[in-house]
C-alpha cells in the first residue's frame, strides 16, 4: 500500500488546558491545515476561558528529551515557538534549536494571555531579544509584545513601521505585527516587513467579539503549516488572516469568558 508523506511540524509552547490556546490551538490548527503536528511542551497551564489558575514549567531534562525524542525519529520543516514561560526555557529552546535540524522557526513571543496572566517572565525578554529573535525566518509580535522587544511605544502605524525595522535589526528576517490590539479602528489590520525590505498590510473586518482565545497561535499556525507545505511566506501569511477571519466570524459558544475560535471553519478558502 502506497504512503502518503505528510508535511511534518513543530510546536515548542505551553499547554492549554481549556483547548483553546497554546498547544492545542496550534495542533488543532496544524490539523485542519493538513500537516502532521508534533510537539515540545515548556509549561504546562491550568487555564480556561476565564483566566489562568496555575502554571507548571517543565525541567530542562525533559524539555531536552522532548527535542531528542522529535529529531530522532521525525523529519521536521517547519517549527515554532510560542509560550516560553522564563528565561531557562528560552535558553533551553535555542540550545536545542541550534543542536537540531527543525526547519525555519517562526517565533510567536507570546508573553500576556487575554486575561492577562502573565505568560513570559519580565526578564525573559531580554533572552528572547538577544539570544531568540536572530534564529527567526519570522516574528509574529502582537502589538505590546512589539511595544516591549523594540522597546518603543506603539501609537499609529508609523511606529508600527519603526518597530518592525527595529526587530529586523534585531536578526529576525521578517516581521509580521499582528493589530489585533489597535482595537479603536474599524477594520484589523497587520503589518508585514519582508527580508528584501518590501511591506505588506494583512486588513479585514474587525469583528465585535470577546471570543478571540488564541487568534495569535492559530495564526502563526497556519503559517507555519502553509510554509511546510511549500507556499511562499507571503501566501502563507495571506491563508493565514483568511484562517482567522473566518475562525473568529463563525464563532463558537464555549466558555464563559474570552472564548476559542472556529477552527473548523475555513476549508480552504471557503467559510460557512
Ligand atoms: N476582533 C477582531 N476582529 C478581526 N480580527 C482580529 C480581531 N482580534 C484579533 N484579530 C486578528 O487576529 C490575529 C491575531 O492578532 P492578535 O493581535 O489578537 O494576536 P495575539 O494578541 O497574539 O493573540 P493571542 O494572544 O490571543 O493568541 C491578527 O490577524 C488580528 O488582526
Ligand atoms: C499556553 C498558552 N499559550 C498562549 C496563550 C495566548 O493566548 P491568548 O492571548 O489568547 O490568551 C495562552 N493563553 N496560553
Amino acid at each position: 500500500m502506497e504512503e502518503l508523506e505528510v508535511p511534518q511540524v513543530l510546536t515548542i509552547a505551553g499547554t492549554d488546558s481549556g483547548g483553546g490556546a497554546g498547544i492545542q490551538a496550534d495542533m488543532k490548527t496544524m490539523q485542519e491545515r493538513h500537516v502532521f503536528s508534533t510537539c515540545v511542551v515548556v509549561a504546562v497551564t491550568a487555564q480556561n476561558t476565564l483566566g489562568v489558575l496555575d502554571v507548571e514549567v517543565m525541567p530542562k531534562r525533559i524539555i531536552d528529551h522532548q527535542f531528542q525524542a522529535l529529531a530522532e525519529d521525525f523529519d521536521i520543516q517547519v517549527s515554532k515557538t510560542g509560550m516560553l514561560a522564563n528565561t531557562a526555557v528560552v535558553e533551553t529552546v535555542v540550545e536545542n534549536y541550534q543542536k537540531y535540524d527543525l526547519g525555519p522557526l517562526v517565533v510567536d513571543p507570546v508573553m500576556i494571555a487575554k486575561g492577562g496572566a502573565k505568560l513570559l517572565s519580565e526578564d525573559a525578554i531580554d533572552a528572547v531579544r538577544t539570544k531568540l529573535i536572530p534564529l527567526a525566518y519570522l516574528i509574529t509580535p502582537n502589538l505590546p509584545e512589539a511595544e516591549k522587544l523594540a522597546e518603543m511605544e506603539i501609537k499609529n502605524n508609523q511606529d508600527v513601521r519603526s518597530a518592525a525595522r527595529k526587530l529586523r535589526q534585531l536578526g529576525a528576517k521578517n516581521v509580521l505585527i499582528k493589530g489585533g490590539h489597535f482595537s479603536d479602528q474599524p477594520e484589523s489590520r497587520d503589518y508585514v516587513l519582508f527580508e528584501n525590505g518590501k511591506e505588506m498590510e494583512l486588513t479585514g473586518p474587525r469583528f465585535e467579539t470577546e471570543n478571540t482565545h488564541g487568534t495569535g497561535d492559530t495564526i502563526s499556525s497556519v503559517i507555519v503549516s502553509e510554509l511546510a507545505k511549500g507556499a511562499e511566506l507571503k501566501e502563507a501569511l495571506q491563508v493565514g488572516k483568511a484562517f482567522i477571519n473566518a475562525a473568529i466570524s463563525n464563532g463558537i459558544k464555549v466558555g464563559h469568558g474570552h472564548g476559542p475560535l472556529n477552527h473548523w471553519v475555513y476549508q480552504n478558502g471557503e467559510s460557512k
